[in-house]
This record gives C-alpha cells, sequence and structure tokens, in this order.
C-alpha cells in the first residue's frame, strides 16, 4: 500500500483561517429548507461530501437544489409534496443524514431502501429505529433493523413522550422530525443537553415547538415556511487548528466566524482548563446560533480530567483533544465517552492504537482513555481508518513528531473539510 507522509517538523503556525461551514448546521438547512415552503437561501455550506448526501437524497425526493460552491438555493414546496425516491437512498459515510432521514421519512406515504459505505453500515440503527417504530413507522433492515441497508414504510404517527437512552442529537433530531409528521405532541427528554440545532432552526422555520418542563415539545401544526441560513464556521472543524497552535511552539493562529452555540463549546472550556491560551473576540448572533473568533497562542499546557455532561459538548473533538493531552504535563483522563465506539470507527481503539505508534503514553479504557504527558512525538506509520477526524488528528501530530507521520490515505478528510490542506499550507511559518 502506498503512503502518504506528512513532514512538518520546525514549523510553527500563524495567521487566520476561515474554517468552513458547520456540518450539522448545513445537514440541517437542506432538511429544513426541503420540508417548507418557498425559497430557502443557505450561504457558508459545508461542501463536505456528507453534506452532499444530504442534497442528494432530496433532490430524489423531487426538491430543486441549486448549488454553486458554498451557496445553495432550496425550493422547498412542503412535506406534502415530497415523492418517493425512483431509487435507494446511498447515506455513504454520513450517519447525521441517516439517523435524521430515517426520522423523516417515517411520517412520509411511500416505502424508502437505503444503504451506506462499509463505515456506516456497522453503525447502530437500533437507537433510532426503536422510538420511530413506538411512533408507528414499519421498519425492516439487517439484525432487526439495527443495521443498514434498512427499509422503511411511513405512515401515520402518533406522538410519543421520549426519554434518550443515548445522549445523542441524532436520536433527538430523528423523533422531533417524525413528530412534525404525527398526531398529537411529541415529547424529547433528554438528561444531558445534546446539540441543539435542530430546535434552533425548527423555531426559525416557524414549526410548532418549545421547550418546557416537559422537554422539547413538538407537534404538526406549525407551517414552516422557507429562512435564509447563514451557516457558522464548524467548531469541530476550527478544533484541529486550535490544537496545533496550542502545541506547536511559537504559534498564534485565529479562528474566524466560529459557531459558538454552548450545546458544542467543550472543547473551549476543557482547553482554557489545561491552560490554553485562548481568547474569544467579536461575538455576534446570527440565525439564533452565537458566533465569534477564537484566538490560540502557544502556551505550556497541564493535564485534566474530561467527563460527565461535557462529553455531548466535545464528542467529535476528543481524538484532537487526546492529542493536545500528549503535550500537556501530567495525567489526562477522558471517561463516559463510549459513543466514541459507535463513529465511523471505534474512536478510542484509533486514537490510542495510533498515539502509541507515534510514541504517546496512552491507554484505552471502557470508556475513554488516559494519557500522560508530555511526550515528544518521534512519527511513524499509522491508519486513518477510513475516519475523517482520526485523518485531521495524525497530519496534525505531523506538526509536533519529530519524524514524518506516514498515513495510509488522507481522502477521508473530504467528509468534513474539503480546504484542510489549504488552511494548513495558509497559516504554516
Ligand atoms: O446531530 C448531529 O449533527 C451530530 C451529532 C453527533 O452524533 P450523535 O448524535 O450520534 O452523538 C455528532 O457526533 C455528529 O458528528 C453530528
Ligand atoms: C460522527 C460524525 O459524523 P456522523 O455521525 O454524521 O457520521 C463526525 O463527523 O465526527
Amino acid at each position: 500500500m502506498t503512503h502518504v507522509q506528512f513532514e512538518y517538523t520546525s514549523h510553527r503556525l500563524e495567521g487566520e483561517v476561515v474554517v468552513p461551514g458547520d456540518k450539522s448546521i448545513s445537514h440541517r438547512s437542506i432538511i429544513f429548507g426541503s420540508i417548507s415552503h418557498g425559497i430557502t437561501k443557505v450561504t457558508n455550506f459545508l461542501d463536505g461530501e456528507d453534506c452532499l448526501r444530504t442534497i442528494d437524497a432530496f433532490r430524489e425526493m423531487g426538491v430543486q437544489i441549486e448549488k454553486e460552491e458554498s451557496s445553495v438555493l432550496v425550493y422547498g414546496n412542503g412535506l406534502e409534496e415530497l415523492k418517493k425516491p425512483e431509487k435507494p437512498l446511498n447515506f455513504g459515510n454520513s450517519g447525521t443524514t441517516t439517523r435524521l432521514m430515517l426520522g423523516l421519512l417515517s411520517g412520509l406515504p411511500f416505502e424508502t431502501s437505503i444503504f451506506g459505505d462499509a463505515s456506516l453500515t456497522k453503525r447502530p440503527m437500533e437507537r433510532v429505529v426503536t422510538p420511530l417504530r413506538k411512533m408507528g413507522a414499519a421498519i425492516r433492515g439487517e439484525a432487526d433493523g439495527n443495521y443498514l441497508p434498512i427499509t422503511i414504510q411511513g405512515g401515520e404517527l402518533q406522538g410519543i413522550t421520549y426519554r434518550l437512552p443515548v445522549k445523542s442529537a441524532q436520536v433527538k433530531s430523528a423523533v422531533l422530525l417524525a413528530g412534525l409528521l404525527a398526531e398529537g405532541e411529541t415529547v424529547v427528554q433528554e438528561d444531558t443537553e445534546t446539540r441543539n440545532h435542530t430546535e434552533v432552526m425548527l423555531q426559525a422555520f416557524g414549526a410548532d415547538l418549545k421547550q418546557n418542563e416537559d422537554g422539547i415539545v413538538v407537534t404538526n401544526k406549525g407551517k414552516l415556511t422557507a429562512c435564509d441560513v447563514e451557516v457558522p464556521g464548524d467548531i469541530s472543524s476550527a478544533a484541529f487548528f486550535l490544537v496545533a497552535g496550542a502545541i506547536v511552539p511559537g504559534s498564534a493562529v485565529t479562528l474566524k466566524n466560529v459557531g459558538l452555540n454552548a450545546s458544542r463549546t467543550g472543547i473551549l472550556d476543557v482547553m482554557k482548563r489545561m491552560g490554553a491560551a485562548l481568547t474569544v473576540s467579536n461575538e455576534r448572533t446570527t440565525g439564533g446560533e452565537k458566533i465569534g473568533d477564537l484566538t490560540i497562542q502557544y502556551t505550556a499546557l497541564k493535564g485534566t480530567t474530561i467527563e460527565g455532561d461535557v462529553i455531548p459538548r466535545l464528542i467529535d473533538e476528543i481524538p484532537i483533544l487526546a492529542l493536545l493531552a500528549t503535550q500537556a504535563e501530567g495525567k489526562t483522563v477522558i471517561k463516559d465517552a463510549e459513543e466514541l465506539k459507535v463513529k465511523e470507527t471505534d474512536r478510542i481503539e484509533a486514537v490510542c492504537q495510533n498515539l502509541q505508534v507515534l510514541g504517546a503514553n496512552i491507554t484505552p479504557t471502557e470508556d475513554g482513555m488516559i494519557i500522560e504527558g508530555p511526550m515528544k512525538l518521534t512519527g511513524g506509520t499509522i491508519s486513518s481508518y477510513m475516519d475523517h477526524r482520526i485523518a485531521m488528528m495524525g497530519v496534525i501530530a505531523a506538526l509536533v513528531s519529530e519524524n514524518p507521520v506516514k498515513m495510509d490515505e488522507k481522502e477521508s478528510i473530504n467528509i468534513s473539510y474539503p480546504t484542510f490542506f489549504d488552511d494548513l499550507e495558509a497559516i504554516l511559518r
């Protein structure tokens, strides 16, 4: 196998990066634009492969969607006009597309089949299938509907009250989407807050959604009307340069227009606790979502414990936070993060295997990992596990490794951050 080699030793990082649009918000802008009435204009849409799968799905269901780079026009004609797709829908690598679309397809009066790539085919769907069946959807698939390929016959749904058994915004969103098509009230209750982009955006589109002491309550009574969406920069993408700036000596990097929704900013809390020289400026709000600029400077860091309610607020940032911890003084413990095992790959295993190869002192645990730092990384040959976040962690590790980092591929990065290497090159000094 030919490997790609990354060699950035003795560089520092300086300058500004405008990270691309948020993946979660980009998916939702297409979904809600497609089911509402009128033209939704989306700016700063993420041109990553996962979000393109969501666009393809709605085009297959008859929605006209025009896209020019990061500007998208969605010509919504309402839920009633969505058509049965002529062929099975391919959701590629995207867990978000799959789980949110299952929620929507549950209430549409036709049968749809969906499938995905090798990684998506191993990811559990029972977490959405169970509540959707309770609401009345007929779902069949591998292992009683736990795995793709899945066929779903939508129909008349009944609202339910559902307490989330997993801390997952995808499950919450699937049930809320089904709730838009159900008789009566649908109530979702969560013990720990997960990202709330669905709630924020559904309210902006005019859905009958409220949050009260019962939970998040939605009905089919609201009329969804097109609403322009300016997608904030993705904090999960910014995370790679935040960590790079914090660990590469002499660095100073500013990340512009980053989404700072409190349900996503766990990484900022943790980095500040570790002693990072991190400042937030130019804060403002767009479409109900807070955004601002983040500046990070290199400084000495100390280890910390990352556990409990903060985990859903930084779940996708754990691979890069593990790299950060290898450069911090003392012990970092990551707990309560067993969800990492069911992402694009088992991210506990992938992170620990790779960082061990690169010379870190890191041990996997049942629900996280333990890291002792600081360790000078040696470089070496690792695998991306075909997982975009593992691949980007590997590239950033090369910035602090004595020898090059070789990796089996880098194309997976196009899933969430197609301009990653351009943005990195632009700040390498
Ligand atoms: O709702 C979303 O947009 C997402 C929710 C999270 O997944 P879970 O809901 O499975 O935790 C996250 O890991 C994923 O990248 C995007
Ligand atoms: C887990 C992720 O995405 P998804 O669940 O949409 O595949 C991710 O982007 O890290």
